[in-house]
């Protein structure tokens, strides 16, 4: 039987608050069964939110509505609005690859494309888009390799496959070729989960280092990860947003009895 959920009226943030990413009332269904139940959630900029819940809470699924990726999946639908400054990404008069311009991704297994060099893993969206100017490209792929902290470790190998570094540094250059392409948002699903401790330390930093420049919403499973990066965190729970505040409420003082047992560990 399906357990009643009570959900915590979502506070608002008053003053001069400046949100970036807003969801309004997201259903997201696969072949009619509903994975996402009327979620609503508003990220601010520059900040970092973290979205936690159990396996199959719809974690992914809503992460995948921020930027219209939900839809490209067969049998899959949506209704609900997502306000990127106030323009709604799933208006008609929009085009859905320039909004998944604006809003990078980030997932869970490194996926550098195969065949290309690390030079050509950063600079291929640039390529794609027209730019040839080899200064300009220069500079992104430095710019965008130092933002994901991995210049000082590929800077002499940048002709090298982006398949021959290490799980970390791949994870790295994946975050470097999303910031090529000059994102304002950067979803990030589990981006750690495939990783040691030192690479996951590595990714954790440099997020911090991001949020000065970009609005980051990212999944994870691992509590710690998400009191050490996030400033805001929704515990979603069977599709619904249960819970959302700072992350230190969030931890250390949540609102919600099955928010409270989940951030202890008792399930999960
Ligand atoms: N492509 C798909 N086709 C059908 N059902 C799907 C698909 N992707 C996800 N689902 C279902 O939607 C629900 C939410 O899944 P989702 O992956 O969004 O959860 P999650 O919280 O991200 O889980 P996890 O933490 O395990 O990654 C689950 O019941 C899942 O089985």
């Amino acid at each position: 039987m399906m357990e009643t959920i009570t959900k915590v009226p979502i506070r608002e943030n008053t003053g001069d608050v400046k949100y970036k990413l807003v969801a309004e009332n997201i259903v997201a269904s696969y072949d009619g069964i509903t994975a996402v139940k009327n979620v609503s959630m508003k990220f601010r900029d520059k900040a970092v939110t973290a979205l936690i819940g159990p396996s199959g809470c719809g974690k992914t699924t809503f992460l995948r509505c921020l930027n219209r990726m939900h839809e490209l999946t067969k049998n899959a639908s949506l209704t609900g609005k997502v306000l990127l400054d106030g323009e709604d990404l799933y208006s008609n008069k929009i085009d859905p690859i320039i909004n998944r311009r604006k809003i990078g991704m980030v997932f869970q297994k490194p996926n550098p494309f195969p065949t290309m060099s690390i030079y050509d893993n950063v600079a291929c969206g640039l390529k794609l888009n027209g730019v040839k100017d080899r200064k300009i490209l220069d500079e992104v792929v430095e710019g965008c390799l130092k933002m994901a902290s991995l210049w000082d470790e590929v800077k002499g190998d940048l002709k090298k496959p982006g398949m021959s570094l290490s799980g970390g540094q791949q994870q790295r250059l994946c975050i470097a070729r999303a910031l090529a392409i000059q994102p304002e948002v950067l979803l990030m699903d589990e981006p750690a989960s495939a990783l040691d401790p030192i690479a996951t330390q590595k990714i954790e930093e440099m997020i911090q280092e991001l949020k000065k420049e970009y609005t980051i919403i990212i999944v994870t499973h691992n509590m710690q990860q998400a009191t050490r990066v996030s400033d805001y965190t929704g515990f979603m729970y069977l599709g619904d947003l249960v819970e959302f505040g700072e992350t230190k409420q969030i931890f250390e003082n949540p609102r919600n009895e099955i928010t409270a047992k989940y951030v202890q560990g008792q399930f999960g």
